[in-house]
């Protein structure tokens, strides 16, 4: 009886922190219309974004398309999505690893989409459309991180800002370009950059629109870590060692520090504690904590 009243207590809460992170920020209510949107991505075609799910419960996400620089078709604004929502679903998932094909990360969006839908409300719809993707990857109970090799720029600097951490290649550079394109970021980035680095570097970094290097970046608090490795295959495994020890563990007691640290970033205090307490009640009593109270491990 106790234990079956512990499941269905567990599942009802599972299944509303996975509803209230799946909420868009945008929907008919703001005039957007979110498969007519898709439709118009589909329109611009080129390059994937591909997941691969180890067994060690990190993803590793990959933009493909090298020959721009990895920037972002309208197909690619779309997998993303895509993917996004299988990270959701991804019960045995605990980190992952975003990083861009050819050793580059990303140049942002293709600018032949951009040219071809130049109009106010196309371009704020992309917005819309973006910001929905990334704020859900940013809530998505996993520890991410973007590996930065070559450039990220424009969207794809932003796109690092979605991530919990950055870690950079030796040469590497994060750059937002947009004023240098007439545009601020509009894919969530200036928000989450203030939150990373503070208002007054943020307004440096996108006022200045100058390239930031590992040195400045790890300066800053922009970038955790330079890797030692260029190649892409030495820095991906350095960034799967780097995350590997924040990832060690039960998945549910992984998600669940991502949920609670997702709570006190995003939420009034007030909210954030409650939000707290009802992931403890996920974990509390647990497969993990009942086999760590028989084990009784000493925390020296
Ligand atoms: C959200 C809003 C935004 O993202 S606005 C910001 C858009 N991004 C940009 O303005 C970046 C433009 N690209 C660049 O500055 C350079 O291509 C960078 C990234 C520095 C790379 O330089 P480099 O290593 O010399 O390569 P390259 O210029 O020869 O580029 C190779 C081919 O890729 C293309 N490419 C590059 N970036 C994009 C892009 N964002 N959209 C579409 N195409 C892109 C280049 O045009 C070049 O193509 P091609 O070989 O000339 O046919």
């Amino acid at each position: 009886m106790a234990v079956s009243l512990w499941k269905n207590l567990l599942q009802t809460t599972k299944e509303r922190i996975l509803q209230q992170r799946r909420m868009s920020l945008y929907n008919g209510a703001h005039g957007y219309d979110e498969e007519l949107l898709k439709k118009k991505l589909q329109q611009f075609a080129g390059g994937s974004i591909n997941l691969s799910k180890e067994d060690n419960g990190i993803g590793i996400l990959t933009l493909n398309n090298p020959k721009l620089m990895n920037a972002f078709t309208g197909t690619m604004m779309v997998e993303l999505q895509e993917r996004v929502t299988e990270l959701e679903n991804w019960k045995d998932g605990k980190g992952l690893i975003i990083y861009g094909a050819g050793n580059t990360f990303c140049s942002g969006s293709d600018l032949n989409a951009v040219k071809a839908i130049s109009n106010s409300q196309d371009g704020m719809n992309m917005c819309m459309f973006m910001q929905n993707t990334l704020t859900r990857l940013m809530r998505l109970p996993l520890i991410s991180v973007a590996l930065v090799q070559g450039k990220a720029f424009g969207g794809g600097a932003e796109l690092t800002t979605a991530c919990d951490f950055r870690l950079m290649t030796p040469g590497s550079e994060i750059r937002f370009v947009h004023k240098h394109m007439g545009l601020v970021p509009g894919w969530g980035g200036a928000a989450r950059l203030v939150r990373i680095v503070g208002s007054g570097a943020a307004l440096q970094l996108l006022s200045g629109a100058a390239g930031v290097d590992p040195e400045r970046a790890l300066h800053l608090g922009l970038s955790e870590e330079t890797l030692s490795s260029s190649d892409e295959t030495g820095a991906l495994e350095e960034a799967q060692a780097w995350l590997s020890q924040y990832t060690e563990g039960p998945a549910t007691v992984i998600q669940a520090v991502k949920k609670v640290v997702t709570a006190g970033r995003e939420l009034p205090v007030e909210a954030a504690l409650r939000t707290e307490k009802d992931v403890f009640g996920t974990v509390w009593g647990g497969p993990a904590n009942l086999q760590a109270l028989v084990r009784r491990p000493k925390h020296k």
